[in-house]
């Protein structure tokens, strides 16, 4: 990307994804919410029950007090004052950057939807509740989710400092240090914070302003983006001729998309032929882009994309194209029923409490894989050395090299068992 076409895209559009981690309830959303002022957790059943279900995303605009020291010289868009004032100073704000807050579930039984989401960040917080010892299980999954992932720009986020003694905070930050070392975020600031009550967060932006910073893109490369949920926009009764055609929300994992440009969609969609499912590409033509309410000529990576189409919206409504992956007509990698993986266990299944060693995968054994935001599970049908031959349900679309996230069911829920490389 060269430095104009970056210094235009910067005003439209994020360009960096930063993702929250952190076992069930510890805070994530709320932080999110106290970022951007935006709760993420929007479905209505995630409303019901508390708990965040899916991908969530929140965008804010990071500004910068030219006068004051850091950590004070720091603001979001939903932090800082209506008048666009610093409130220690009065000194008009400096705009710094947009993000987008890529926001996971902690619950046990979603890890996978974790591991999708982990494939789009660019850096995460890692969110870890004072009152409760440190690391619970889900703490230790997603942290090895984002090491396996390579998602190495990681702040620690010690949460709820409202409701704990400054003795428990210290006990809690050791175990914090004592977990982390050793592991990708040895190095990681923690930072004490209230979701909940806004404090300390000024400190969090400055340390997400040194620590995860926007990365450089190589534009040249052919367009993709990962479909992470899809939609028919049409209102129930609107007429033919008013319908607007399907809409894919992704997010641009390199190069970028082009207003008017023909697209493919791989897997696509399910078929039946000769009493086989099968799924065909889909193609289909760009009317439309958009992030948040702005409407772009040109998406980049970061931050949630709306893709108009002229699809039929019966092939976008309730998320039908999740998982899927766009490109440019020819240029995406195939669509595989069939993977050869070289795997890397880990010793321990991390993401219970009790100690249990991963066994070896075995010929018949059922694996849920995640390669990119795409998901798939498939029967073991050969293991050799460490390569692992799956037969998958659904097709992934992989290429040679492409990282895997390997789960295995234990207890009835799948829990992270190891990564690999497709062969
Ligand atoms: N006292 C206190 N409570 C908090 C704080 N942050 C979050 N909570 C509460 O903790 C509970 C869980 O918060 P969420 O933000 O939904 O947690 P989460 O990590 O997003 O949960 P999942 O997405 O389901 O894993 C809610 O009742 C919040 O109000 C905090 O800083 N202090
Ligand atoms: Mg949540
Ligand atoms: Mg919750
Ligand atoms: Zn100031």
């Amino acid at each position: 990307m060269s430095d104009d076409e970056f210094a235009e895209a910067i005003k439209k559009q994020p360009l960096v994804n930063i993702g929250t981690a952190g076992h069930v309830d510890h805070g994530k959303t709320t932080l999110v919410q106290a970022l951007t002022g935006i709760w993420a957790s929007r479905h209505s059943e995630e409303i019901k029950r508390g708990i965040t279900l899916k991908i969530g995303y929140a965008d804010a605009e990071i500004y910068r007090c030219p006068k004051c020291p850091p950590p004070q010289a720091y603001y979001t868009s939903a932090t800082m004052p209506k008048d666009g004032k610093c409130k220690y100073c009065g000194t008009p704000l400096e705009f710094v950057r947009k993000v987008s807050f890529v926001d996971v579930p902690g619950h046990e039984m979603l890890m996978s939807i974790m591991l999708a989401g982990t494939a789009l960040m660019d850096g995460a917080l890692l969110v870890i509740d004072a009152t409760k010892e440190c690391p619970q299980p889900q703490t230790r999954e997603h942290l090895t989710a984002l090491s396996i992932i390579g998602v190495k720009n990681i702040v620690i986020v010690q949460n709820k400092i409202d409701v704990v003694s400054k003795e428990r905070a210290k006990e809690n930050y050791e175990e914090i240090k004592r977990f982390v070392e050793g592991t990708v975020a040895e190095n990681a600031p923690i930072i004490p914070v209230s979701a909940l009550h806004k404090v300390n967060i000024d400190a969090l932006i400055w340390a997400l302003e040194k620590y995860i910073p926007t990365p450089k893109r190589d534009t040249s490369k052919p367009p993709r983006m990962y479909v992470i949920r899809s939609f028919d926009v049409n209102k129930p009764g609107t007429s033919v001729k008013d319908m607007v055609g399907g809409v894919l929300g992704g997010t641009v994992v390199q190069g970028k998309f082009e207003l008017g440009h023909e697209i493919e969609i791989r897997p696509g969609i399910k078929l039946k032929k000769d009493g086989q499912e099968v799924y065909e590409p889909v193609y289909t033509t760009i009317t439309s882009l958009k992030t948040g309410n702005q409407p772009l000529e040109k998406a980049y990576p970061g931050g949630l994309i709306a893709v108009g189409t002229t699809l039929d919206p019966s092939l976008t409504k309730a998320d039908a194209l999740i998982g899927n992956v766009v490109g440019y007509p020819g240029t995406l990698p195939p669509a595989l029923y069939d993977v050869e993986i070289d795997t890397y266990l880990l010793e321990r299944v991390v993401g219970i409490d009790q100690p249990l060693k991963v066994e070896p995968i075995k010929a018949g054994e059922i694996l849920l894989i995640n390669i990119g935001t795409s998901l798939s599970i498939g029967q073991a049908t050969s293991t050799r050395d460490n390569v692992v031959h799956l037969k998958l349900r659904i097709p992934v679309v992989a290429e040679k090299g492409d990282r895997v996230a390997i789960s295995r069911q234990i207890a009835g829920k799948w829990r992270l068992i190891g990564y690999g490389y497709v062969k």
